[in-house]
């Protein structure tokens, strides 16, 4: 089944040049947003869409340029589209987001008291395979990212696999690929500097060939542009474009 992706962002946190790293997934007229930053709204925006023509949102983790958009979606679908998305959530996330992230700008006495009163929540369990439409399924992997935080990739299609913010993991890369069936990689990127907390371009570098031919890069700096063949067979998804998986 082919999917189509496009982008509504590409940068890292505090990029300025790009949106945030947050992606459309069409399994034809069905529409999945993946991550919901502070500038998904305007992201949206951009493209002529709006929160009505988004079916559902799927949550990585919690920072910012992941979450800092869904106050926004949750009051317009609510208040304007009478709606409740469903939200799929690696189910350590759900109690987060709620009390640590929403609840401050959304909680409403007698209204809006929880989670399920925002949205229809849809717990997940990391391992497990979901059917989200009829021609999308997606497990969740944890990946490390910031210590005590979790944090979940994405295995869509049971060939696709697309990184939350990740530390570098090769054996994970290479399990997926060679066990797995893994067709094309979407990886966060860190052009410079130690990844600590994210994988950098010269660790995605040190991988094997034919993990690299499949591999295309997110998540990066403004300085991408300093980048261009700079980096092995690996290309840059471009925001807005819209790519066949
Ligand atoms: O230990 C830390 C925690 C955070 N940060 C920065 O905060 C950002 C939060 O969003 P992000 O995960 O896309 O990227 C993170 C980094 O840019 C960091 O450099 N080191
Ligand atoms: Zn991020
Ligand atoms: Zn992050």
């Amino acid at each position: 089944m082919t999917l189509k992706l496009q982008m509504l962002g590409t940068g890292s946190a505090f990029a300025k040049q790009y949106y945030n790293n947050n992606a459309l997934i069409y399994d034809n007229e069905f529409t999945l947003m993946v991550d919901c930053g502070i500038t998904a709204p305007m992201a949206l925006h951009q493209l002529g869409a709006t929160f009505n023509d988004i079916d559902a949102v799927l949550i990585t983790h919690i920072h910012g340029d992941h979450v800092g958009g869904l106050e926004e979606l949750a009051f317009i679908t609510k208040l304007q589209y009478q709606r409740k998305l469903p939200l799929y959530i690696g189910e350590a996330l759900v109690q987060p987001l709620w009390e640590n992230t929403l609840r401050g700008g959304m909680y409403q006495e007698g209204h809006i008291t929880s989670l399920d009163d925002i949205f229809d929540v849809r717990p997940l369990k990391p391992g497990v395979k979901t059917d989200i439409s009829a021609g999308l399924s997606v497990e969740l992997i944890q990946t490390r990212h910031i210590p005590g935080k979790s944090s979940y990739s994405l295995y869509l299609n049971e060939r696709i696999f697309y990184s939350a913010d990740m530390v570098f993991d090769p054996a994970l890369l290479r399990t997926l690929v060679q066990d797995r069936g893994c067709e094309v990689i979407l990886h966060e990127c860190q052009l410079q500097g130690p990844g600590e907390v994210h994988t950098t371009l010269e660790e995605l570098l040190s991988l094997p060939e034919n993990v690299k031919e499949r591999t295309y890069l997110m998540h990066y700096g403004d300085n991408a542009k300093d980048f261009i063949g700079k980096t092995g067979p690996m290309e840059f998804l471009e925001q807005q474009r819209i790519y066949e998986l």
